[in-house]
């Protein structure tokens, strides 16, 4: 599914990191956080979904299963409303004013989200997924199902309610998620490896798209 995500054509820079739950999204942000201020760049860091969507009593019950749960498009037209709010007031004004955004998630995790339950025709959303600019960056973090569901469970504990512990719907979430990168242009990165390697690879590509002025980073 080619998302044709229109240029956002504005001096900023947006990067952002996807992959299923345990992936190693937060682990790689940090590392990258450490390596901007290295450089002198303070991004913008941003989750998506937002604590709008995420502490919503619907969609917290929808996500282990529970009564009243979201009608699927609802919350596909939730999680979509939110990100579009998010880039109006939180992306677009920091890339219009040459920041840099750092997204731990973004449409990549919408669109794997509904590729997996099945749920709803993406054609119906594809022409408003439109509405969001294309990252400069998107990465995505992989690993084998086994070991993402026993990431999830060690640190936050056995939920077998919830859909990042249920094997089948992780197994069917990674291959959306590689499936969209190819499609995408997507760096794709296995956090089998080393944390630090993994880290290293993305900065390889980061560097290069930094304001030039901005002093290297010591040791490197
Ligand atoms: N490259 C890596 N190698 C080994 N372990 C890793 C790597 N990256 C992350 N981990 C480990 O995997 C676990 C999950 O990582 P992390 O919390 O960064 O994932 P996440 O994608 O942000 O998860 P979620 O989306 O569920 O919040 C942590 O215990 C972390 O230490
Ligand atoms: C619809 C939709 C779902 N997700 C998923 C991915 C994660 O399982 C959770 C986010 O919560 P977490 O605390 O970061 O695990 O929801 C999503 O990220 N985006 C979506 O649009």
């Amino acid at each position: 599914m080619e998302l044709n995500l229109p240029p956002h054509g504005l001096p900023g820079l947006l990067l952002t990191v996807c992959g299923p739950d345990g992936c190693g999204k937060s682990t790689l942000e940090a590392g990258l956080l450490d390596r901007l201020a290295s450089r002198g760049v303070t991004p913008q860091v941003l989750i998506q979904p937002s604590a709008w969507w995420r502490e919503d009593p619907r969609v917290r019950s929808t996500m282990v299963a529970g009564p009243r749960s979201l009608d699927p498009l609802a919350l596909a037209l939730f999680a979509l409303a939110d990100r579009v709010d998010q880039q109006a007031h939180e992306v677009l004004p920091v890339l219009a004013a040459g920041g840099t955004i750092l997204s731990n998630r973004y449409l990549l995790s919408l669109c794997a989200h509904f590729l997996t339950t099945r749920e709803i025709d993406q054609a119906l959303l594809t022409p408003l997924y439109r509405q969001l600019v294309a990252p400069d960056l998107m990465v995505v973090l992989d690993a084998p199902t086994p070991v993402l569901l026993d990431r999830v469970v060690r640190r936050d504990g056995p939920d077998p309610r919830r859909w990042d512990q249920q094997p089948e719907f992780v197994a069917r979430n990674r291959e959306a998620f590689l499936a969209l990168a190819r499609a995408n242009g997507a760096l794709v990165l296995d956090t089998t490896r080393p944390a630090p390697e993994v880290l290293d690879t993305v900065w390889d590509r980061v560097a290069p798209l930094l304001p030039p002025g901005a002093p290297p980073r010591e040791g490197r």
